[in-house]
């Protein structure tokens, strides 16, 4: 039976104070407490942050159960002051309103831009990138220093992301602190995203003018690359053709030049790809390290399976990854006990029944990826990470049975799996097979405190920082 919508929706919910509703039981790491306050309240509950009504989802039979009858309604984003700004006008896939705009232009990227074709010719730039992380640890080696692997993973995936979305010529000149301060400026908290009236606020506390500032910035940027490619300034060293190429290609094309038919367009999914690309694969790197370092047995058995792959060549190359079981469930059991997006953003398009109630148009529907790895329901010791849980469990990364959604589901999911993946692999089996890895001297286990920005765990104030011990086969003057 269908009850009515109620401003207070009959869903268990958490004690609400006035104005800010549930943000005070918010902590710096909103999935662990949405996870707690599930245990306490339930699979779907119902939360007021600040002015937002918010749903939240934490286990994959809630999943399952919710999405069987409202898979499209619930594939909106909600629409945040910052992200607005960035994505010119909600132009960029992951922002866009579920519609026509967001179908075509994520069908175009998945064929165009992120596809196994073009993943694969940028192979080269992962190889060098890898080799240059790999020859600055050499260099530490040498000096017996401790390696701050944190800072290391994500330049290794910042240079990447770079040099692919904008063109070698680019990276050099320097505009990574740009970037990196466009990461920042949308990790902020926004009170215009859950007290829309108090968002003036956020003109007084300066975080409006920071972002004006470097948005003004970061379209020069993207200008001044816009202007580069047209002219054909960095088009000559176009193999492969970089990202921004192919995005000015398919503005000009007369049957893609429809989707993308404005500069801002393009910018908006330039600001996808880079924004999507970076800390996501480098916070699955450095959780990677930290499980090994803490479980030796699996350290040791992922290091042995790449050495007897690699021989003595002194490093793994692109081709033999196929061949590297362990190693991959090393990687799904990481994204799955510490699942690097644990939160997943939705919001209703329109009026939809979920347990029998109706739930108005633009709630926000928030899935809680790790509490979904957490269920005990769903997974034996789910605490204990154990990687051969998935040698007869053929689930799979792209949550079709809704157990492990690292990277979403359904119609939003991530796009990008097939980008990630190459280099998180191939960074990862370079990692074990030039280095036998400890901890720097005093240290008896792995301490590390992760903050989030933007929803993904980043370790910034806590860094890994690790000690590597050359492996013989590996020449120690790589340059
Ligand atoms: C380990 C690395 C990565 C992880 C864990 C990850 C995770 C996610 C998650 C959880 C979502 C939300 C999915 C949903 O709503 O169901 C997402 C969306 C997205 N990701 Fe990734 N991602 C990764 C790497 C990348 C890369 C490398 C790119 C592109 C270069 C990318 C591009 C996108 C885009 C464009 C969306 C928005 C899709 C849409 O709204 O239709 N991601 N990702």
């Amino acid at each position: 039976k269908l009850r009515k919508s109620r401003k207070n929706l009959p869903f268990p919910c958490p004690r609400k104070l006035p104005i800010i509703g549930n943000l005070h039981q918010l902590s710096a790491h909103p999935h662990h407490s949405l996870h707690k306050l599930s245990l306490k309240h339930g699979p779907v509950m119902f939360l007021q942050l600040g002015s937002v009504p918010t749903f939240v989802i934490s286990t994959a039979d809630a999943l399952r159960e919710v999405l069987k009858t409202n898979d499209v309604t619930l594939s909106n984003r909600p629409s945040l002051y910052a992200v607005k700004r960035y994505s010119y006008g909600l132009l960029s896939i992951s922002f866009s309103p579920y519609g026509e705009y967001w179908r075509q232009a994520r069908k175009v990227s998945i064929s165009e831009l992120l596809s196994v074709k073009r993943v694969q010719s940028f192979h080269r730039i992962r190889e060098e990138e890898v080799a240059n992380l790999i020859s600055d640890i050499v260099k530490a080696c040498s000096s017996s220093n401790p390696v701050n692997m944190s800072v290391e993973l994500q330049a290794l995936s910042n240079k990447i992301i770079t040099r692919v979305t904008f063109g070698d010529g680019i990276v050099a000149q320097g505009y990574g602190q740009i970037l990196e301060e466009t990461q920042r400026v949308l990790g902020g908290l926004w009170l215009a995203d859950y007290l829309p009236w108090l968002g003036w606020i956020d003109a007084l506390t300066g975080l409006r003018k920071k972002l004006e500032k470097n948005f003004k910035e970061l379209d020069e940027f993207y200008n001044h690359v816009i202007k580069e490619h047209m002219s054909g300034g960095t088009q000559e060293d176009h193999d492969p053709s970089d990202l921004v190429h192919v995005l000015l290609q398919l503005h000009k094309d007369p049957f893609h030049g429809m989707t993308f038919s404005s500069m801002s367009h393009v910018k908006g999914i330039i600001t996808d790809m880079f924004i999507n690309g970076t800390d996501t694969s480098s916070a699955t790197l450095t959780w990677i390290m930290t499980e090994l370092m803490r479980n030796p047995r699996v350290m040791a058995k992922a290091r042995d399976e790449v050495r007897k792959i690699a021989g003595d060549k002194g490093k793994v190359e692109e081709h033999e990854l196929k061949d590297l079981a362990y190693l991959k469930l090393v990687i799904k059991e990481t994204m799955r006990l510490r699942t690097p997006v644990p939160l997943v953003f939705r919001e209703t398009s329109e009026t939809c029944v979920i347990q029998c109630h109706e739930v108005p148009a633009k709630t926000r529907v928030i899935i809680n990826a790790r509490a979904i790895s957490l269920d005990q329901n769903t997974w034996e010791n789910p605490e204990e990470f154990y990687p051969e849980r998935f040698v007869d469990n053929n689930v799979d990364f792209i949550g079709q049975d809704f157990s492990l959604v690292p990277f979403g589901l359904g119609r939003r999911s991530c796009p990008g799996i097939n980008f990630a993946l190459p280099v998180v692999e191939l960074a990862l089996a370079n990692l074990l097979y030039c280095f036998d890895w400890e901890l720097p001297a005093g240290m008896t286990k792995v301490e590390l405190d992760v903050e989030e920005e933007l929803g993904i765990a980043v370790h910034k104030k806590n860094p890994l920082v690790l000690v590597p011990r050359l492996f013989h086969c590996v020449q120690n003057d790589l340059s």
